[in-house]
């Protein structure tokens, strides 16, 4: 499949300063970019910054950014999903994955999260996607937000729901694993009845078992 990327990109006022999210971002510019020190949940900055470099040169990969004047200070990732994961096992070249969101601290709950999701689905190619996204409770900063699960969880179907994408039950273990932990995803306008079949398959994999 062709994997068209274009470029859009929003002003977005907050109390803290305008930020730009805008995106899919090329790896040059991406590396020309300071990244903000206090992105750190995934990885530490620097090695996050080559990670996201690393993407946004994949064929599939898409980086959105929150752009503060020179410094990234939020971001999301979509790229395919981890081969180890069973969301590739189905080899589905038009399923890819909302892998990582991150925004700084001090630019939370100023919906940063939201506007990267609506920007990333202002570029029309998202409607020949099934998207999907895992959120597992330990990925969380529940330590620095002081939210419970059920708070956190909260945040980020708001934010998800923002981009379209929608809770779909599943039995992955690890997901089940937790009652707050969740699948969500987000059917493209073009996507076909076969691929939509093809994902019931990957979210059900064990149900031979009962
Ligand atoms: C697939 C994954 O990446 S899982 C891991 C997700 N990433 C992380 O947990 C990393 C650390 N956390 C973060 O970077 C941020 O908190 C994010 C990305 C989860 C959210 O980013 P934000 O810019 O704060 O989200 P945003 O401001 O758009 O908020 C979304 C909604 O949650 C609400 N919200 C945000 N923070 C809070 C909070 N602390 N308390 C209550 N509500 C909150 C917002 O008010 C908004 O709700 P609304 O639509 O009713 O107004």
């Amino acid at each position: 499949m062709e994997h068209k990327k274009t470029y859009n990109a929003k002003q977005l006022k907050t109390p803290h300063g305008n930020l730009i999210i805008e995106g899919p971002i090329s790896s040059d510019k991406l590396a020309a970019y300071e990244f903000h020190e206090d992105l750190v949940a995934f990885r530490p900055p620097a090695q996050q910054h080559q990670a996201l470099i690393g993407i946004a040169k994949l064929k599939e990969g898409r980086i959105i950014i929150a752009r503060n004047r020179h410094t990234i200070v939020g971001y999301v990732t979509y790229l395919y999903p981890d081969p180890l994961e069973r969301w590739s096992e189905g080899k589905m070249d038009n399923l890819i994955e909302l892998g990582a969101i991150e925004v700084i601290p001090e630019f939370r709950g100023c919906a940063v999260g939201k506007n990267l999701l609506i920007v990333s689905m202002m570029d029309d190619a998202m409607e020949d996607y099934l998207i999907i996204t895992t959120e597992y409770y330990w990925h969380w900063d529940l330590k620095n937000t002081k939210l419970n699960v059920w708070e956190y969880r909260k945040v980020m179907e708001k934010m998800m729901n923002a981009g379209g994408l929608e809770w779909y039950a599943t039995d992955d273990p690890e997901i089940c694993s937790h009652p707050a932990n969740c699948l969500m995803a987000r059917i493209g306008k073009r996507i076909d009845p076969d691929t939509v079949q093809k994902f019931d398959r990957l979210r059900f994999m064990n149900r031979f078992m009962y």
